[in-house]
């Protein structure tokens, strides 16, 4: 079988139909509700916020707030529901969280999405949750992850998910496969295409997106939305500590399952890493959604259909002009 990541793949142009990129139409619809560009901010401490989410969603970006201060997420869904926005959030499958589904059910507040959150999500641990879920409260879109096959995907669809999550391992600061020996890393985009052939319902693409053309890539072999870490972390607004170095500010990003989230180290498979600050997180999503337009202009169409039939080449090395 072939294998190919998204730095080996090149979409091929097609002739264009428009007059001027602005013309290409990058919204998404996801979950009943339509968003600016088919792109979601990684439910990571160091990525996403609560001030964060909500601008999002003021702005008609996707979101998934975290769920790494369990406290906080009650007030935020009420918050949400009496500023009129979506709520989006995370939770895990420990027994807690079956109480925290109860309460929300008791409250009587609107989720809209909840997502399952956990490394190896192809489980009989996140099947139960989605069930339960869905029988409390079954109105919520649910997204389980993250998982890494056709298999995974069909599993958990038949449990009830609304949209899977896909990748285990190709993430920034993951180092699943260095301690584990399983994963995506390295064959992700490949993952996408097998997956979303499987899938009958939307798949997210996580991890390993290093540049805006790989959103591209994602959505040409099946994702709907694309979750992203480390190219959306480190701005002006986000949520990581600041540090100074010989004079450069940097920010930092660490994995969900590093030490520096979890407090001890144990069952570590994240790391902790420096990135420069780059300015505003809204300018970045402006030149996103710029790219997808470009990208959707090199499809030949007026929207991101356009982008899901574009021929490709598998290339070796990538020519990089020098
Ligand atoms: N996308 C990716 O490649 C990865 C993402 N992550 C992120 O890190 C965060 C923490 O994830 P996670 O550790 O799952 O969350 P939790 O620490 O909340 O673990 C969830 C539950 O699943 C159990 N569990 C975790 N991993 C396994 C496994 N491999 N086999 C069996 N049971 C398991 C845990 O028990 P116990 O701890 O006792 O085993 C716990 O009961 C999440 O945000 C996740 O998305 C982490 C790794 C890979
Ligand atoms: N293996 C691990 N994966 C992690 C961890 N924390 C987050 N993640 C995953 O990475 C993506 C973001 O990837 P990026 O390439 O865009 O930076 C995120 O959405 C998670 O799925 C971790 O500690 N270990």
């Amino acid at each position: 079988m072939e294998t190919f990541d998204y730095e080996q793949v090149q979409l091929i142009p097609a002739k264009c139909v428009i007059t001027s990129r602005s013309q290409a139409d990058t919204s998404i619809e996801f979950g009943g509700r339509e968003f600016k560009i088919p792109v979601v901010p990684a439910n990571m401490q160091t990525v996403l916020n609560e001030a964060l989410a909500e601008e999002l969603a003021r702005k008609g970006y996707f979101y998934i707030m975290h769920r790494f201060e369990p406290e906080k997420r009650m007030p935020f869904i009420k918050h949400m529901n009496a500023e009129g926005l979506f709520a989006s959030i995370s939770v895990g499958v420990k027994p807690e969280e079956y109480t925290f589904i109860d309460e929300i059910k008791a409250s009587g507040e609107r989720v809209d999405y909840i997502t399952i959150d956990i490394a190896h999500g192809h489980s009989e641990t996140v099947i139960d949750m989605i069930k339960y879920i869905k029988e409390q409260i079954p109105e919520t879109f649910v997204i389980a992850g993250n998982v890494a096959t056709p298999e995974a995907v069909r599993d958990l669809e038949n449990a009830g998910a609304d949209a899977t999550k896909v990748g285990v391992g190709p993430g920034r600061v993951c180092i699943t496969k260095i301690k584990t020996g399983f994963g995506t890393a390295g064959w992700q985009l490949q993952a996408i295409k097998l997956c979303a052939k499987a899938a009958r319902k939307p798949i997210i693409a996580d991890g390993g997106i290093r540049t805006n053309g790989d959103i591209a890539k994602s959505v040409r072999f099946g994702a709907s939305m694309v979750m992203i870490g480390s190219l959306l972390a480190a701005h002006v607004e986000s949520p990581g500590e600041t540090v100074e170095e010989d004079g450069v500010t940097y920010k930092e990003y660490f994995g969900s399952a590093s030490q520096f989230q979890k407090g001890i180290y144990k069952n570590v498979e994240g790391k902790k890493m420096l990135i420069e600050s780059r300015g505003s997180l809204w300018h970045t999503m402006r030149e996103m959604e710029e790219d997808l337009q470009s990208s959707i202009s090199y499809a030949g169409g007026r929207d991101l259909g356009a982008l899901r039939t574009v021929d490709y080449m598998i290339v070796p090395t990538i020519y990089n002009g020098d």
